[in-house]
């Protein structure tokens, strides 16, 4: 058993009402989870207060409260204990609890608005290729070395992440991988964590739902940074307007990676096609299997990584080569008659532009670019018309479908899709609800040489329909639709 003092190690405290030499069972910010012997911490949220639940906590058997505010009716036996930030207080006490585990691996944090799953996946997969345990957690999964569990958010909560942190502990992971989200920064899941090192992707207009500004976006970002020791390196992506800002204020070793500009890892495209990406990094030429300009600069922040953390030059370059695309992400297949499949989670205007442009970049004249894309029900009715809209003009055939629909009526998704159409490029729209039956379409209309882009569901392995989820998975069908015509 651990006592509640020794889970509070190097926490703010404002007030104390109580004995902080206690036992303690677990800890929980959910009272719904909470049992005998458990501290409640009560967060604010952006629904409800957790102050609220205090009480209800403290019947189902809290037997200490961290709170932001100690309440008036206070029951004898438990603790309460007040604090600034009960979110910075909740990461830092989940870290005590399981012993510290950042500090016993070399933990990397990779942000930005896109990239940070390609990044984190494809270095836990060379620092598997290159021998050592690793730990990932990603938007797609958890992984522990090898061990498998689902994801629930890019960056879960903080005691999740310490749970998992002390697993890889518990079978010598050495790396761990993670991807850190504005959210996460933002309701301090990181806090508390001893990163090695930090990689900024990149920072285009996202969230601004959550985070009400730009500026408040980007100094969400900036605040990772911010918090990285002097023995860790940030590494930042040069060519982007913000990523000399992001290492303004941070203590850590700074690096650069760059195609545009001078860089300590610099990358020159020398051939950018369907077949993958010949790089120059530096002085060293590199083939790799990723397609898409946008992968030179995931593949140089890899490199950079990789340098910092001491592995061969040479090796690296070795294992870049073989790299295979994340779930997903720019995934593809080439089939027999040469028909290229690529299945990409881009599920917002900006992704499914950035995704149809690099695809019209490599290919040639006269291949067909077929797309299929839908939007997904219960939610932002707002982006339909402008998928629809970028979907029919940067293609030669778009094929709209469904997403997920959740509870909403596929056809009337659709419908709003539809309205993005600009009258010269109706005719190249047709709208087939059932997204099987979509993508079989787009394999039969596809010949020699065509790209069908599949948008939208990326790594998703199943399809919510009327609030059921049925098994589904574009990469899967894609492949067996065109073995089944025999392309
Ligand atoms: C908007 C948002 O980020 N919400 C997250 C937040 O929940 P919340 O603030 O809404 O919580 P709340 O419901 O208001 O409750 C406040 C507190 O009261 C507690 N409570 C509530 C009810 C009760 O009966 N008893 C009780 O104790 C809750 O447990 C909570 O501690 O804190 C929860 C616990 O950490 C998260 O699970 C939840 O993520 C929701 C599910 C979510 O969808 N988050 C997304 C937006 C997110 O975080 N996404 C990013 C990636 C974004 C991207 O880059 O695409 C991510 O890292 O995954
Ligand atoms: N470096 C990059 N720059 C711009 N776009 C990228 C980059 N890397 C990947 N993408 C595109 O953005 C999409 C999302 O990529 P990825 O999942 O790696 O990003 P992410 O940061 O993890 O996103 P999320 O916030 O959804 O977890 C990909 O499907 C791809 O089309
Ligand atoms: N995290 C996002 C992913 C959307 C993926 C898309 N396939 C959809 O279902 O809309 C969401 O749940 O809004
Ligand atoms: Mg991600």
């Amino acid at each position: 058993m651990i006592e509640l003092k020794d889970i509070l190690y190097k926490v703010a405290i404002n007030a104390v009402a109580g004995n902080t030499v206690i036992d303690v069972n677990k800890i929980e910010f959910d009272s719904r989870k909470v049992s005998k012997g458990d501290v409640f911490v009560a967060i604010k949220g952006t629904i409800s207060d957790g102050h609220d639940y205090i009480e209800k906590a403290v019947k189902q058997g809290a037997m200490s409260v961290i709170c932001e505010k100690i309440p008036e009716h206070i029951e004898n036996d438990v603790t309460y204990v007040e604090v600034d930030n009960a979110q910075t207080a909740l990461a830092i006490m989940a870290s005590n609890y399981y012993g510290s585990p950042s500090k016993n691996l070399r933990l990397i944090g990779v942000t930005g608005t896109n990239g940070k799953t390609t990044i984190a996946s494809l270095l836990y997969q060379l620092f598997k290729k290159a021998g050592f345990k690793v730990g990932l957690l990603s938007t797609i999964k958890i992984l522990v070395d090898d061990e498998v569990f689902e994801a629930s958010h890019t960056t879960p909560d903080s005691l999740t992440i310490n749970s998992f942190l002390k697993k890889m502990n518990d079978v010598g992971v050495e790396y761990c991988f993670m991807e850190v989200s504005s959210h996460g920064v933002h309701q301090k899941r990181t806090e508390g964590l001893e990163f090695a090192g930090g990689i900024f992707t990149n920072l285009s207009h996202d969230h601004l739902d959550y985070h009400n500004t730009f500026s408040e976006y980007r100094d969400v970002k900036k605040a990772f940074f911010d918090g990285l020791s002097d023995k860790a390196f940030a590494l930042t992506n040069k060519d982007d307007k913000n990523g000399a800002y992001m290492l303004q204020n941070t203590k850590a070793k700074q690096y650069s990676y760059a195609l545009k500009s001078y860089a300590d890892y610099r990358g020159q495209i020398l051939e950018n096609s369907l077949q993958g990406l010949l790089l120059k990094i530096n002085d060293h030429e590199v083939w790799t299997k990723l397609i898409g300009s946008f992968n030179a600069y995931n593949l140089l922040a890899i490199f950079g990584t990789a340098e910092l953390l001491g592995l061969e030059t040479l090796e690296t370059l070795q294992l870049l080569s073989s790299l295979q695309s994340v779930s997903g992400r720019f995934q593809y297949l080439i089939s027999e008659t040469k028909i290229t499949a690529v299945v990409d989670y881009a599920h917002t205007p900006d992704a499914l532009k950035n995704v149809l442009e690099t695809l019209n970049d490599i290919r040639t004249n006269n291949e067909n670019l077929i797309t299929v894309v839908g939007c997904g029900g219960d939610r932002d009715k707002m982006k339909r018309p402008v998928m629809g809209n970028i979907a029919s003009k940067l293609s030669n055939k778009a094929i709209f479908t469904s997403d997920n629909p959740r509870t909403e009526n596929p056809d009337r998704i659709i419908e709003d899709v539809e309205k993005g159409v600009e009258p010269q490029d109706y005719k190249k729209t047709i709208s087939i609800t059932d997204r099987k039956q979509a993508i079989k379409i787009a394999c039969q209309l596809a010949e020699t040489n065509d790209i069908i882009l599949i948008a939208g569901k990326g790594h998703e392995t199943y399809q919510e329909i009327d609030g059921n989820r049925i098994d589904f998975d574009d990469f899967q069908i894609v492949k067996e639709e065109l073995k089944k015509l025999n392309k």
